[in-house]
């Protein structure tokens, strides 16, 4: 089971080496406001899932929040370290 950090290591890896038929490669090359895009909607389907499905669609959902918001940073080039300092 990978966690936040092994995820980021492996879409950075994705980033640099872009493997055809990657998801974040395209996510990347759409653009920070696309990606934006993506994270408003994972976060209301997030609400959504929270308040009408279940325990684990609810985490399922979250875990795609997560994801996009890594996607973000990637854009952005900001490190889990630099998200953690705030923490
Ligand atoms: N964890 C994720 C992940 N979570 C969410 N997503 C993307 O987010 C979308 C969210 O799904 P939705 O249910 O909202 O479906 P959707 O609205 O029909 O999706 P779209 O049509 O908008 O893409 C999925 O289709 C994926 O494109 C993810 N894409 C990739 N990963 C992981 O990221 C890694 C790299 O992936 P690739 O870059 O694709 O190789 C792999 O380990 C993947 O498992």
């Amino acid at each position: 089971m990978k966690n936040f950090d092994d995820l980021y290591a492996e879409l950075a890896r994705k980033a640099a080496e872009r493997p055809e038929g990657s998801g974040t490669v395209a996510a990347l090359d759409a653009g920070v406001h696309q990606i934006g895009k993506k994270i408003v909607e994972e976060a209301a389907e997030v609400w959504m899932a929270a308040e009408y499905q279940s325990q684990a669609e609810a985490a399922e959902e979250i875990s795609q929040l997560l994801y996009h918001l890594q996607v973000m940073m990637l854009a952005k080039g900001i490190t889990p370290t630099d998200v953690y300092r705030y923490l």
